[in-house]
């Protein structure tokens, strides 16, 4: 037999194993890498985060990301470059952690990285008859593997929309597994650049749980942040934000595209929600000279609306659920005390709480996903058309 597959054999029968996630998320802020120790799979999956860090990307990594993220037009060169290259940072950035956490390859059975999403095209936000829902993800993984030397699974959103999803979101397969908790109802709330949840219900049925994106979270305060005040790269501690007044009318506006009112769960990304939108719905409600506060109130404020507003589809308006954030939207305040106010029968924690630090929670779903696909079984999660792929996700690359 080929070694690696004997390698491969050997990491899914361990007892314990040790796997590195990788998240690039759409906020461009870095790579986040979380060595996880894993025991068990499925219901029984116990995994500890043994070491996190956000390796922040540099003016000159986020530049050339950015020639071709969220672009419907973009130079093929450039995207095949970065693809490679990607894959190489990726590499040498988990490389760097270990050196630091004194970790050599060897000690570690998998990397599961998901790469850096540069374009996401679910049908109904492409709107192309006859084209299928497609999503993007760069960093080649064999070159994680060949520079590591570590086997890596990779490219986790193709599966899932081979399968008949839209790629995303992924949240709610390691959510179900690690945060389920008889007797109350959570919802797992990210804040990222998009915004997303995953319902788990206080039964754990497994045909209840859904999880579906809701809007912005950062990405349009980050975008605006950077354009209104040159050298900030966002709105650090809600602070601007707490200075201006929300526009309704301009609130109301952005709200009022179709994606809010489709139907759960729905999938999105800044191909829809960047700034050409928001420029937008200014012309439209005559807010063009908003002071630079009041935008970001009013697009702080959308943010929280759009999760509010799945929710209240989803369960109405008086279910009470204890909310678990995650992301960089739970460190600003001001997002967070629109979001109480949105959810006023809601109840807020954070996944600290759960054990798991609320920045490292994406990459530690990545490797739980991997863990999955080395010892664990595709299983049936949601009903109806909330029903997720009953599949496990990732492909393998070997490092030789
Ligand atoms: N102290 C803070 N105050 C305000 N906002 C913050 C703070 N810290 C982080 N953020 C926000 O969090 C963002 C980073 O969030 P995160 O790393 O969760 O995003 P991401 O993983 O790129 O997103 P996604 O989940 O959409 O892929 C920053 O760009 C910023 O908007
Ligand atoms: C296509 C893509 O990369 N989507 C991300 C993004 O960031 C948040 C939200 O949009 C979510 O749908 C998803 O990531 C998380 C990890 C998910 O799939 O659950």
């Amino acid at each position: 037999m080929n070694t690696n597959l004997t390698q491969l054999l050997a990491a899914a029968q361990k007892p314990e194993r040790r796997i590195i996630g990788l998240m690039s998320g759409t906020s461009l802020d870095g790579l986040d890498v979380a060595l996880c120790r894993f025991s068990g799979h499925g219901a029984a999956t116990q995994v500890t985060v043994e070491q996190f860090a956000t390796v922040p990307y540099s003016e000159q990594i986020r530049h050339e990301i950015r020639q071709v993220f969220a672009r419907p037009q973009v130079g093929l060169q450039h995207l095949t470059l970065l693809h490679a290259w990607l894959g190489t940072l990726h590499a040498d950035i988990v490389l760097q952690c270990l050196t630091q956490w004194q970790i050599t390859p060897a000690e570690v059975d998998a990397i599961a990285s998901h790469g850096q999403t540069v374009f996401h095209a679910p049908q109904h936000q492409h709107g192309l008859a006859g084209w299928p829902n497609a999503t993007l993800q760069l960093g080649d993984a064999d070159h994680i593997a060949v520079r590591t030397g570590i086997l890596t699974l990779s490219d986790f959103r193709q599966k899932h929309v081979a399968a008949g999803g839209q790629g995303a979101p992924l949240a709610v397969y390691g959510d179900y597994l690690v945060f389920s908790q008889s007797g109350e109802d959570r919802l797992l709330l990210n804040l990222g650049g998009i915004a997303n949840f995953t319902y788990l219900a206080a039964s754990l049925d497994a045909t209840e749980v859904f999880s579906t994106d809701t809007g912005p979270g950062n990405t349009l305060l980050d975008a605006f942040v950077r354009e209104l005040y040159p050298g900030r790269q966002y709105d650090e501690n809600g602070a601007l934000a707490a200075q201006g007044t929300v526009h309704s009318g301009l609130l109301a506006e952005l709200l009022a595209h179709p994606f809010f009112a489709a139907a759960i769960p729905k999938t999105t990304g800044p191909e829809l929600f960047n700034p050409a939108y928001v420029r937008a719905a200014q012309q439209r409600t005559g807010t063009e000279q908003l002071p630079a506060p009041d935008l970001l109130a009013t697009l702080t404020a959308f943010s929280a609306a759009g999760v509010g507003q799945a929710v209240r589809q989803s369960f109405g308006s008086q279910r009470p659920f204890v909310v678990y954030a995650s992301g960089g939207g739970m460190h600003n305040p001001t997002l967070m005390a629109a979001l109480e106010r949105e959810l006023p029968q809601c109840q807020f924690s954070t996944t600290a709480a759960l054990g798991i630090a609320p920045d490292a929670k994406e990459a530690v779903l990545f490797a739980i996903l991997a863990n999955e696909t080395l010892v664990g079984e595709a299983r049936p999660i949601g009903h109806g058309a909330q029903a997720v792929p009953a599949v496990t996700l990732g492909k393998i690359s070997f490092p030789g």
